[in-house]
Parts: C-alpha cells; sequence; structure tokens
C-alpha cells in the first residue's frame, strides 16, 4: 500500500511526517532509509509518525526516527513540526496548548500561529546515568578524548542524549573529525548528538550539531535546548537566549534547576508526497 507522506523543516531540519493516527507505524529500517536517501527517495534527517495516544492523558503519539534508521527519544524541530502539521489537519487550534506523547514522556505544545510553536520541553536531565553518559559522578563539565583531542563537555538530555562543547570558531575545519568523532563516543553508549557552541553574549549563542544517526544538520531543536541548558547551568547564559544554527534561530526560556524549559520556533509545511509499495 503506499504511504502518503507530508513534507516539513524547522530551520531546515527535514522530516518525514507519516500519518498514522490509525495505528502504530510500522515500517522496516531498509524502507526508512530508501525514503531518507537524498538522491533516490524523499530525503530527511528524521521521519517523524503521528499515532494514537498510549499514554491515557496525551491528544496523540509522536514516533522518530533518524536518517539512519535508529529510534529516538525527542525531536525539538519534529515535535514544532508535528503540532504545525496537527493544525492543518484540524487537529489542533490556535493559541490551544496539547499534550504530545513522544517515546521520552510528554510534552506540550502550542501554535502561536501557523507555522511558529512553542513547546514546554520539560526538565533538562543532568544526572550521567539518566543521558546515558559513562562519569562517576554529575558536574557541570567533563573531560572527554576525541580525535587525539582533549575536550570540556557538558552534557545533558533532553528526552535525548546530548554533549555540548565550547569553542571560539565554528567554523574550524578540525569540528568535521570531531563531530562523528564525539557522536560515536564510547562513553555515551547510545551514541549522542554533539553540539559545537559559540558565546556571542549571555543571550545568543551560536550552534552547529553533529546529530546522531543523522550527521550534520541544518538545525536541532533539542540541541539548542541542550546548550543552553549546560551553559545557564554553569552560570553562563541568561534565562532567555536566541540560538542561530546554520538553518535559523530558535528562543529559548530556562530559568535554571528544577524548572522546565520552553523553546519557541518555526514550523514548515514543503510538500505533500506518496512513498509507493511499502
Ligand atoms: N538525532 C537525534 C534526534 C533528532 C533531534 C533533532 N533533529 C531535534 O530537532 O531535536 C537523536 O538521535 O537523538
Amino acid at each position: 500500500m503506499a504511504l502518503r507522506f507530508s513534507k516539513m523543516h524547522g530551520n531546515g531540519n527535514d522530516f518525514v511526517v507519516i500519518d498514522s493516527r490509525d495505528g502504530a507505524l510500522a515500517l522496516s529500517v531498509a524502507t526508512m532509509r530508501s525514503i531518507a536517501d537524498r538522491h533516490t527517495g524523499v530525503g530527511f534527517d528524521q521521519l517523524l509518525s503521528v499515532e494514537p495516544a498510549r499514554d491515557g492523558a496525551s491528544a496523540f503519539y509522536y514516533g522518530i526516527w533518524n536518517a539512519d534508521g535508529s529510534p529516538s527519544g525527542q525531536c525539538g524541530n519534529g515535535v514544532r513540526c508535528v503540532a504545525a502539521w496537527l493544525h492543518r489537519a484540524g487537529e489542533l487550534g490556535l493559541d490551544e496548548t496539547v499534550q504530545i506523547q513522544s517515546p521520552s514522556g510528554p510534552v506540550a505544545v502550542r501554535l502561536i500561529d501557523a507555522h511558529t510553536v512553542t513547546v514546554d520541553m520539560g526538565e533538562p536531565i543532568f544526572e550521567p546515568i539518566r543521558i546515558p553518559f559513562d562519569a562517576p559522578n554529575i558536574s557541570d563539565r567533563y573531560a572527554l578524548a576525541a580525535d587525539g583531542q582533549a575536550l570540556e563537555i557538558g552534557t545533558v538530555s533532553m528526552g535525548n542524549p546530548h554533549a555540548v562543547i565550547v569553542v571560539d570558531d565554528l567554523a574550524a575545519p578540525a569540528l568535521e573529525r570531531l563531530g562523528p568523532a564525539v557522536t560515536g563516543h564510547q562513553r555515551f553508549r547510545e551514541g549522542v548528538n554533539a553540539g559545537f557552541v559559540q558565546k556571542v553574549s549571555p543571550g545568543h549563542l551560536r550552534l552547529r550539531v553533529h546529530e546522531r544517526g543523522a550527521g550534520w544538520t541544518q538545525a536541532c531543536g533539542t540541541g539548542a535546548c541542550a546548550a543552553v541548558a549546560v551553559l545557564r547551568q554553569r552560570g553562563e547564559v541568561d534565562p532567555q537566549v536566541r540560538v542561530d544554527l546554520p538553518g535559523g534561530s530558535l528562543r529559548i526560556d530556562w530559568r535554571g534547576p528544577g524548572e522546565r524549559l520552553w523553546m519557541t520556533g518555526p514550523a514548515s509545511f514543503v510538500f505533500e508526497g506518496e512513498w509507493p509499495d511499502t
């Protein structure tokens, strides 16, 4: 049976969104990878499914798979696109807050307009065992050897694992190797999204992310949340931060440990399509 999908993106982080409101999506990794192929398929960083809620409290569940077919617990740019998709489907009104269940737990979304969404992303998680990251105790910074370099990282989970490295130059050639080296580092037994962040001011960051399962992306929503969480925990950024990524900007609001973190940004629809004979 042909598979109908919507192509969407959040600041250039692109998605194939599948309407699975009639039941859980069952696609093989091979089929996902075929659809993800940017030459012979549709192309996506992540595939998202919209499914019936499983927790008896949320309006819907959404599933997340990277371009390599690996699953993830959360997708910041993706959940904004799911909210915009639900609005286009007549399931969500403007200014209406609704709970969406993700593989890592519920988040709450609210459409400011048809293309701008605010998300309550919950509390950042810093305990190494919950990221997961191999470290004897919790800290706001860790030493990590990668690609022959001695790095200082912060690490946090937004429902998916993130490492955050402060750099002076986002265009440094060394980052091209460092990204994959951190993403596949053995101390992150489930892999990690590697964010490289430049501090412009306490209210303004620039960020590039080498994503687990997708590589360098134009934007990473949970990566922006993670960068702010790590730097705010260190006392180095304001409660509201603008994060510029290669594909666009996000606004992150976080008062600090014990508080919930909010992300606001765009969600764009590109086209509808049909994938044959799945
Ligand atoms: N690659 C991520 C999932 C997508 C996250 C990103 N696209 C976002 O907007 O948060 C992971 O494996 O955890």
